[in-house]
């Protein structure tokens, strides 16, 4: 890690969340007035080839949330954590982690921040048991005296107390990943930033370290995790910030940004062509014809005066409805482009 000073030069009170209009309490327990666990303003990083990996990034992670920070490769989401984590200067702007400067307090906010961050560094040849034996010794907080209790029940944690002995290297992917993040848990922390975490699981992998996140999130820790993957932000987090270009293109609920996209109208006819020539007429974008089935942007308008107009045209409509709006809509919405998974 990046040599640190223990001095913080901005020792002033946590800054407070912005929440937006009508917030609900934040998932928790804490109120939409607690402060924000991570706060930057306008945090840029130029890597010395002059590569503009993150952009005046203004980001507001609230206590107690399940945050996803979806973008696709290259988006700038592991520059963004290193900085938070103090692992590398930003070239301008500001990120407060747990209330403090980083990376000047580095010192006094990591030990209370578990992080995975580019899969955990496990010594194979050492049982996952060990491992974590090792991990705990290498905290001088840590008191020798309880160490094998820490370790145990860290391990119970992620559901590896079975699989204890066995040695790092015969562990699945997934299994690591566990033994990382039962790491990351040895002492109690009020925040976890995991770094794509089922990068590479299977979806069995997958679906436990998306339980466990679940979990984690349940007893109030406030969890901060990164993703190429929309359905994994949808299924897991409360909140989400959306990065393109090392840009941030929005923020917010997930449940808020989803239903900020408007769905796409669905209608199921056999005379699709048709179909597809009233839609135009009655203003609807976008329309995309597939074999009985003819979907559109809605147009700003009464739904109903719509099937009216297509029943008038002659079409049979057999079905017609809005698909409900997922994230990716909004993604799409947003930006203009769709979300390439393979970045
Ligand atoms: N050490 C570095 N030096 C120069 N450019 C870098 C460096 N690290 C990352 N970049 C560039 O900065 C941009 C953002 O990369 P970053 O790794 O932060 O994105 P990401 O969203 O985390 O993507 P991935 O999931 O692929 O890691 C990319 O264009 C990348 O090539």
């Amino acid at each position: 890690m990046a040599e640190v000073s223990a001095t913080e030069p901005h020792p002033e009170s946590a800054p407070s969340a912005r929440p937006g209009p009508g917030r609900e309490p934040e998932p928790g327990g804490e109120s939409a007035s607690a402060p924000a666990v991570i706060e930057t303003r306008g945090l840029t990083k130029r890597y010395r080839g002059g590569q503009l990996a993150v952009d005046g990034l203004d980001l507001s992670v609230p206590a107690g949330s399940v945050f996803g920070f979806l973008g696709p490769n290259g988006s700038g989401k592991t520059t963004t954590i290193r900085m938070l984590m103090g692992l590398i200067e930003p070239t301008s702007g500001t990120a407060r982690v747990l209330g403090r400067p980083m990376p000047g307090a580095a010192r006094t906010v990591l030990p209370r921040v578990g992080a995975l961050i580019e899969g955990p560094a496990l010594y194979g040849f050492l049982s996952g048991r060990d491992n974590l034996l090792r991990y705990d010794a290498a905290d001088p907080t840590a008191d020798p005296r309880t160490r094998r209790e820490r370790v145990a029940a860290a391990l119970d944690r992620v559901g590896l107390t079975a699989a204890a002995g066995k040695k790092a290297k015969a562990y699945s992917l997934g299994m690591k990943q566990r033994l990382g993040l039962a790491a990351a848990l040895l002492q109690p922390r009020r925040l976890l930033v995991l770094d794509e975490p089922t990068n590479g699981l299977d979806p069995q992998g997958m679906r436990e370290i998306r339980a466990l996140v679940r979990e984690l999130a349940s007893d109030g820790t406030t969890v901060f995790l990164s993703s190429h993957l929309l359905d994994e932000i949808e299924q897991v987090c409360t909140h989400a910030a959306v990065m393109a270009r090392g840009r941030l293109i929005t923020q917010g609920r997930v449940a808020d940004l989803a239903a900020g996209a408007r769905g796409r109208l669905v209608v199921t006819t056999p005379d699709p062509g048709d179909a597809a020539r009233v839609l135009k007429e009655q203003g609807a974008g976008d329309i995309v014809t597939a074999e009985d089935r003819v979907t559109a942007e809605p147009p700003d308008r009464d739904l109903a005066e719509l099937n009216a107009a297509l029943v008038t045209a002659g079409v049979r409509v057999r079905g017609f409805g809005v698909e409900r709006a997922s994230l990716e809509d909004a993604f799409v919405a947003l930006t203009g482009e769709g979300f390439d998974v393979a970045g």
